[in-house]
């Protein structure tokens, strides 16, 4: 092959990326190989540390999470160097800057992200109850729905799935979980760590009532895919998850099409504000490539309006093209679009512009702490005070 391009394969992503490049193989006549990678961000993260590490050339185009770019920037080419001054006119500022590390654009933004309540709106009909508004809330409505479910007749009905493994994804949860909360938090925007309170306190307590009550103990080790199963099989009748599992349980022959609603994530009681983390991922070039020019032309397509679009309406992929939120077919596709915007702005950011490429240490100890707690191995206190003691050693050293 002239490039390999390594991508997402979550949900339908694989596929939609194999589209676009056979799509962009086909107008140019360069053949490109499409890799595929673990679900886990986390794994993912590692394999291409590995691969840029060696400064292999195998793999050309890389996927970037969003919280990435400052770790990974040494591996990556600078985008302006090789595509047109206006590359980046009309993507949302935020995102051109959070993919620019010194000034080099070491990534193209493709799509973004924030963590949606799901919701079964047929049961909460039937049961007659509301759209949670706190956790709390949430946490009640899940058990009567629940019981009720298995004493009607199905034996693997849960109230909540999340993704509560020892991975990334648990960093983005549990991060709104605590965010939530009134004065909750992990790093404040100076930098200072703020974890060990009775804000985290409280969120963790009550995640982990969850676990073996409203959520199955299986949890423990899923990922975004796995808590989709549950849901989109009917089975829980509340998911946490992001916004391509809309276009997916909507799709034909979905157990649940038509019987899902979405909603921002519950506050923390009454006090506290809904919060949402931000993901979303990117397009770069690794340094290593032996054919930087044509694998920058292959990302400028597949980032382009026109395809951001496509990706929007097929799989529920939100663009980072500002004038596409004002496009009346996707304002009249996406039924929660006029929810997006509120949701985006009580969007949290997981620190990794602050602690740059310690991040990844940053979210390991935040994840593998909160896991032990959902596990039922590690005491909440003991919890924050190990975190808030490991964060301060990596802030201590620069982060
Ligand atoms: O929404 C689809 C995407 O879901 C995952 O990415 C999101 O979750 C990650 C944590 O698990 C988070 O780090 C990232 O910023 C989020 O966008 C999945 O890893 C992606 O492949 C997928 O496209």
């Amino acid at each position: 092959a002239d490039l390999t391009i390594s991508c997402g394969a979550v949900g339908a992503e694989l596929q939609l990326c194999k589209e676009a490049v056979e799509a962009w193989s086909k107008q140019t006549g360069n053949n490109v190989e499409v890799v595929s990678t673990p679900n886990s961000a986390t794994e993912r993260l590692s394999f291409y540390q590995q691969i840029l590490s060696a400064q292999s050339t195998d793999i050309d185009i890389i996927q970037i999470d969003m919280v990435w770019p400052g770790m990974l920037a040494k591996h990556l080419m600078d985008l302006r160097e090789v595509l047109p001054a206006n590359a980046t006119q009309g993507y949302f500022q935020a995102q051109v800057d959070n993919a620019t590390v010194n000034g080099r654009l070491v990534t193209m933004p493709w799509f973004t992200d924030s963590g949606l309540l799901y919701y079964r709106k047929d049961l909460l009909e039937k049961y007659n109850k509301q759209v949670p508004q706190t956790w709390e809330e949430m946490t009640t409505t899940a058990r009567e729905v629940q019981q009720a479910e298995r004493t009607a007749g199905n034996p693997n009905a849960w109230g909540y799935v999340f993704q509560g493994r020892a991975y990334e994804g648990l960093t983005c949860n549990a991060l709104e979980w605590i965010s939530s909360q009134p004065e909750g938090g992990l790093v404040n925007p100076q930098g200072d760590i703020v974890v060990n309170s009775p804000a985290s306190r409280a969120a963790l307590t009550l995640a982990k009532s969850w676990v073996g009550d409203i959520s199955p103990r299986g949890v423990l080790n899923y990922t975004e895919e796995e808590g989709r199963g549950v849901f989109q099989s009917g089975n829980a009748l509340f998911m946490r998850n992001w916004p391509y599992v809309w276009a997916l349980v909507q799709s034909q022959g979905s157990v649940v099409k038509d019987k899902v609603g979405v909603a921002p994530l519950p506050r923390g009681g009454t006090t506290g504000t809904h919060a949402s983390t931000l993901g979303g991922w990117g397009l770069a070039v690794s340094r290593y490539s032996a054919h930087p020019e044509l694998a920058a032309q292959l990302v400028s397509y597949l980032t382009s309006a026109q395809q951001q679009k496509h990706r929007a309406l097929s799989a529920a992929y939100n663009p980072v093209i500002e004038s596409l939120y004002q496009d009346p077919e996707l304002l009249a596709a996406m039924p929660y679009y006029s929810q997006l915007h509120s949701i985006l702005n009580d969007g949290v950011m997981r620190p990794a512009s602050i602690t740059a490429d310690r991040y990844p240490r940053v979210s390991n100890a935040f994840f593998d702490r909160v896991h032990g707690v959902l596990a039922g191995e590690l005491p909440v206190d003991q919890a924050l005070a190990e975190l808030e003691s490991e964060l301060t050693r990596i802030k201590r050293r620069n982060w």
